[in-house]
């Protein structure tokens, strides 16, 4: 029988063999040791090769059955065996998970940041994660709160254990491993990763520093959008969403830290062995990622733009139908082929809040300053839309341009019906772009009382004669 650790292969070249299974709410079953599930029953007397039954619960045992979320894990040691929890020192101290007056502000101000210089001092995922933004409360089950992180170095001899709510990381720069109970996950930038509430996890950096976003939600789990009238295909496929195979060390390692991150404060609980010791799991709570390429854009083939909606990805309902707390949508590169259509995003004002990030390349509606791993918060009825450079060289362009296709960019919006409160760091960050409103304070005025210089108007005027 062969144990699998983590020191047979190099990070780098674990993450290049990893192996996976597929699929989007799916019931799934694993063994990395052959014969470690119990085969008729969830919590046998005596479990094969002595191993420890441990449940995960990721909704209330009630939960209807078709919202229900749990696995079971077969492990060497079960995670209770620990010492007590102890608020960890230095704390990280910039995670938020209750959004008040006491330590973040209301703005309606739009406001964009430029990319965060990687630290040059050690720093791992946990250490470099900091709070941009969210609203509502994680004790309270309802809520969001959007993080980036920047780190230079893997979690050495301990895990991260997220009791508020799911991560869904965007790494921007450097590959992620993510080793998690279920097994390991390799994420590059261009895919995303969902580590479910309450599952340990430890991110190392196989090609080094690692900068990203972070969606975080309190009270429910990610779905796939309805598609409606697009009928059964399209989007993000279920097929395309990988699992981890179970993978797991049986090995001593003391002063190993759990970190577990509660309330928006982190705890430490020291243990001597591995979380990673789970030999074999089945269930339908699952760490899962997902690769953005694979996502097949539906979008206008005539006329006008349609609205963002469309490139949904994943969402997080609220209990309002098609209310979400957490839109995950992304800007994939596409065809634009609408005739006589203003083709970048239109102006507008939105009842729920955008903050978007730029994994590669550049965005439409941005000739300057939105740049790759930078960031912009656009709140409820807060006014955007393209920056003068765009508008005027999209206007340029006439009603004649052809298929343009749209290459080189993955941008994202992570967008929300809870209107985000800041985090004051957030505010006073020196690559906060205080410039930002430029970008559109050159929008001319081209107003005229010539109907004819605009060719649709005339159009209709002349086809129904209203002069
Ligand atoms: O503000 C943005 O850039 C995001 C966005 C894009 C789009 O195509 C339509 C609406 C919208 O909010
Ligand atoms: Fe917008």
């Amino acid at each position: 029988m062969e144990l699998r650790t983590s020191t047979t292969l190099s990070d780098s070249s674990a993450a290049d063999h990893l192996t996976y299974l597929s699929g989007f709410d799916n019931h799934f079953s694993s063994e990395a040791l052959a014969g470690a599930l119990p085969p008729d029953q969830n919590s046998p007397l005596l479990c094969p090769y002595g191993l420890y039954a441990e449940q995960i619960s990721g909704t209330s045992f009630t939960s209807p059955r078709k919202h229900n979320l749990r696995s079971w894990l077969y492990r060497v040691k079960p995670s209770v065996t620990h010492e007590p929890f102890k608020p960890r020192v230095p704390s990280n101290g910039k995670l938020v998970s209750e959004f008040n007056q006491s330590n973040s502000c209301a703005t309606p101000t739009q406001l964009r940041w430029k990319p965060v210089d990687i630290p040059d001092s050690p720093t791992d995922f946990v250490d470099g994660l900091y709070t941009i933004c969210g609203a509502g409360s994680s004790f309270l089950r309802h809520g969001y709160a959007i993080h980036m992180y920047t780190a230079n170095k893997s979690m050495d001899n301990s895990a991260f254990c997220n009791a508020d709510g799911d991560f869904l990381i965007v790494p921007q720069k450097g590959r992620l491993l993510i080793t998690t109970e279920c097994g390991r996950l390799g994420v590059s930038p261009g895919e995303i990763a969902v580590l479910p509430q309450g599952f340990r996890f430890a991110v190392n950096l196989p090609d080094g520093p690692s900068r990203g976003y972070v969606a975080e939600i309190f009270g429910t789990h990610f779905q796939l959008p309805d598609l409606g009238p697009i009928g059964a295909n399209g989007l993000a496929s279920p097929r395309d969403f990988l699992v981890p195979t179970a993978w797991f060390e049986d090995k001593i390692y003391p002063g190993y830290t759990i970190v577990q991150k509660f309330g928006g404060e982190l705890f430490d609980a020291v243990q001597d062995f591995s979380p990673f010791n789970v030999a074999a799991w089945h269930g339908n709570y699952v760490p899962y990622k997902y690769d953005l390429s694979k996502f097949c854009p539906y979008n206008t083939v005539l006329f006008d733009h349609s609205d963002p909606s469309i490139n949904t990805v994943l969402t997080a309902p609220t209990d309002k139908p098609g209310v979400a707390l957490l839109d995950f949508v992304i800007f994939p590169p596409r065809w634009l082929v609408a005739e006589h259509t203003f083709r970048p995003p239109y102006y507008h004002r939105n009842c729920m809040s955008e903050f978007m990030g730029l994994i590669h390349g550049g965005y439409e509606a941005k000739a300057d300053g939105f740049l790759p791993g930078g960031a912009s918060l656009h709140s409820c009825m807060t006014p955007h839309g393209p920056d003068t450079k765009s508008y005027e060289a999209t206007i340029a362009g006439g009603n004649d341009v052809g298929p343009q296709k749209i290459t080189d960019t993955m941008a994202f919006m992570f967008e929300s019906s809870l209107i985000p409160r800041i985090c004051r760091w957030a505010l006073e960050s020196p690559v906060l772009d205080h410039d930002y409103y430029q970008c559109w304070i050159g929008l001319k005025s081209h107003f005229t009382l010539d109907h004819s210089t605009s060719p649709k108007t005339a159009t209709l005027q002349n086809g129904h004669g209203e002069k």
